[in-house]
């Protein structure tokens, strides 16, 4: 018997998610969800649940998934680089831009330039397109700021948003994301930086869930990575990496070695690197908005992720240089179009995945008890069909925490 303080979400199709449901998208059906405070407390047939003492929702046949979760984004910057995109759409390569002092420093520039008040409204839209979607749990990066104050100004600006919408935020350190232009040349130096200044510092402000690096040609090499990894090691600090992206310097053994959250992008992920993420536990985060804008032909391997049973997930990297998309949902149609994985891979992939992306997969991404309750009622039979068709919103309720939020934003 359901309590009187208890909401019954009844007569819906369920695709929990659960990792260890045999079912596809561990769907449920006749089963009632029974939602007490912000958490699931059960999921049970709907003819054993008596809803008389509490709140019944009838979502007549509605689908109900767990709200989305974008595991990777940069989504707090000034500015944009609309005209730089012009020039690669001219052929001139994203590694001579950025040796142009173009990319990421263009960025920089501007994101420190901008106040955090200012940086605060310019997030705004972005996150509340991503809302709006039926995205729940995000993951928010600095890596705009290179130096403490704009480092510290991006994560308060995060924490800032998770303050006032209805959305849970993870936030990432990315100092490690370029050299900046006063350390041109200097790169160790930077490094140094970070591990004795920076990362302290905010993370002793609790500012920061985990430490991203860029390591890469352009980035930063092995050798660098390591340094922050194991400074953020001796302050307990979960690691992940942007690796594989562009060509391949072992970043994902080196993330793997540190039992390390995820890796990122991963084209030229080989199966030394596979072999280290499935020892490790590590998720695989596919970025294919990244491939789509930089029109790369190297695909991930898909394939050998699937054979080793290594968990993939799918996220937006909304970032003005190489992704600029404020859409989880065409993500998931890239994904599917772009690289092929399977809809119920993709599902997971923004969900149940995508939570071990972020070290919450005891808590999101799956509908069982115990779980939170954050979930989308969808205008929707199939899960499919959020993945199939673009442009249009079958988003028919969005509720966070077990509170109904569908309208926080039509305000
Ligand atoms: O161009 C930018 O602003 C970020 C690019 C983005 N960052 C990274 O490490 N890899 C990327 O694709
Ligand atoms: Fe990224």
């Amino acid at each position: 018997k359901a309590q009187s303080q208890d909401v019954v979400w009844r007569n819906s199709r369920i695709a929990s998610m659960d990792v260890d449901s045999t079912s596809a998208y561990g769907l449920i059906e006749n089963h009632d969800l029974i939602v007490r405070d912000n958490k699931i407390i059960a999921i049970l047939p709907s003819d054993e649940v008596d809803g008389t003492d509490s709140q019944v929702i009838d979502v007549e046949g509605r689908l109900i998934t767990p709200g989305l979760i974008d595991c990777h984004t940069h989504l707090i910057f000034g500015g944009n680089r609309a005209a730089e995109w012009e020039q690669r759409m001219n052929g001139v390569s994203y590694e001579t831009i950025s040796a142009q002092g173009g990319g990421i420093n263009s960025t920089v520039r501007s994101t420190r330039q901008t106040d955090e008040k200012a940086l605060f409204e310019v997030s705004q839209p972005r996150l509340e397109a991503l809302i709006r979607e039926g995205v729940t749990t995000i993951e928010m990066k600095s890596g705009y700021g290179l130096d403490f104050e704009s480092e510290k100004k991006q994560l308060q600006v995060a924490k800032q948003l998770a303050a006032i919408y209805p959305i849970s935020v993870s936030s990432t350190l990315l100092s490690a994301h370029t050299v900046p232009p006063e350390y041109k040349g200097k790169a160790d130096e930077y490094i140094d930086l970070i591990c004795e200044d920076i990362m302290p510092k905010l993370w002793h402000e609790g500012l920061f869930e985990s430490v991203d690096v860029f390591c890469e040609s352009v980035g930063f090499s092995l050798e660098q990575s390591k340094k922050l990894f194991l400074a953020a090691q001796k302050l307990g600090i979960p690691v992940k990496g942007h690796v594989e992206q562009l060509s391949n310097l072992g970043g994902s053994e080196l993330v793997a070695s540190f039992k390390g959250l995820s890796v990122d992008h991963i084209e030229y992920l080989d199966i030394e690197g596979i072999r280290a993420l499935k020892k490790s536990g590590t998720v695989a985060v596919l970025l294919p908005g990244a491939f789509y804008f930089l029109r790369e032909t190297k695909l991930p391997p898909i394939e050998l992720l699937r054979e080793h049973q290594v968990p993939m997930a799918i996220s937006t990297d909304f970032n003005p240089g190489t992704s600029p998309f404020a859409s989880l949902r065409m993500i998931m149609n890239m994904a599917a179009v772009l690289f092929r994985l399977t809809p119920e891979e993709i599902w997971a992939g923004v969900t149940c995945h995508a939570a071990k992306a972020l070290g919450r997969e005891q808590t999101h991404g799956q509908l069982k008890a115990g779980y939170h309750a954050d979930f989308i009622v969808w205008n929707a039979k199939d899960p499919v069909e959020m993945i199939y068709e673009q442009g249009s919103n079958p988003l028919f309720m969005r509720v966070y925490q077990g509170v109904v939020t569908t309208d926080v934003l039509a305000a």
